[in-house]
């Protein structure tokens, strides 16, 4: 069974068609990349597939289970991270984990598991608004991890970082996904990061999927040298 089945999804901003007749599968534990250039879709799909805005046509199901249907039940099995999402900015970075914990009903020492995880051992005391964006992104992905989800949606999770903790944080998300079987759907812009990172990757163009595969298949098949060349061929046809 897939953990998320996408069908026909089809989002319209007035004369924009943003996402066009998509249809998407994430399976357990896999890490599945959505990739284009801007404005081709990626950020609208993610936001369908977490009930944050409504298609004009399509399904989403989750689990086996129709999200609008049963939204509170499949929304506290995954979770999402990304930079332009904002979080409280008065809090502390523990009281935000701490309020996430409560949302989710888990027990409060996720909190110190996630501060360990991501790091964030010496901003557990700082305000979420005096965060650089690099900070502000760690404690996001705490946020993201706090209840276990089964599904993890990131909309360009390194995309602040420096290239240490972009490293730090890409090996974690690998290890979450190889030893735990958390499944994964990101976008990202960094190629490597999604070679390292995805088995399959879907490219998207103007609201629809164009190519799809492992980053071999693609590369092999764009007559590429990686996954940049395969992006650029993509971009520019
Ligand atoms: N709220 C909105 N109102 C109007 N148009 C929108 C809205 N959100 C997205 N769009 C349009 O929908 C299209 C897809 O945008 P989307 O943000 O999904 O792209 P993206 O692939 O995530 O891009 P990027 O790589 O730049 O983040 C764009 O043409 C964008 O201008």
């Amino acid at each position: 069974m897939h953990l998320l089945e996408a069908r026909a999804l089809t989002k319209r901003f007035g004369p924009v068609t943003a996402v066009d007749g998509l249809d998407l599968t994430v399976g357990p534990g896999e890490v599945v990349g959505l990739l284009g250039p801007n404005g081709a879709g990626k950020s609208t799909t993610l936001h369908m597939l977490l009930g944050l805005i409504t298609p004009d046509h399509g399904s989403v199901e989750l689990f086996g289970m129709d999200l609008q249907r049963h939204r509170i039940e499949v929304l506290s099995r995954i979770n999402f991270a990304a930079s332009y999402v904002d979080l409280p900015g008065v809090l502390y970075v523990q009281e935000i984990l701490e309020a996430y914990a409560d949302l989710y009903a888990v027990p409060q020492s996720r909190v110190r598991d996630m501060i360990d995880l991501l790091e964030l051992g010496r901003l557990r005391k700082r305000r979420y608004m005096e965060l650089s964006s690099g900070q502000r992104t760690r404690v996001q992905l705490g946020k993201a991890l706090i209840n276990e989800p089964d599904l993890l949606i990131l909309d360009e999770p390194t995309a602040n970082l420096d290239p240490d903790a972009g490293d730090r944080v890409r090996s974690l998300l690998v290890r979450l996904a190889r030893d735990n079987g958390r499944a994964m759907l990101i976008t990202s812009h960094n190629m490597p990061e999604v070679e390292r990172m995805c088995d399959r990757i879907h490219f998207m163009a103007e609201g629809r999927i164009i190519a799809s595969g492992s980053a071999a298949e693609l590369t092999t098949s764009f007559g590429a040298d990686d996954l940049e060349e395969v992006f650029l061929k993509v971009a520019r046809r």
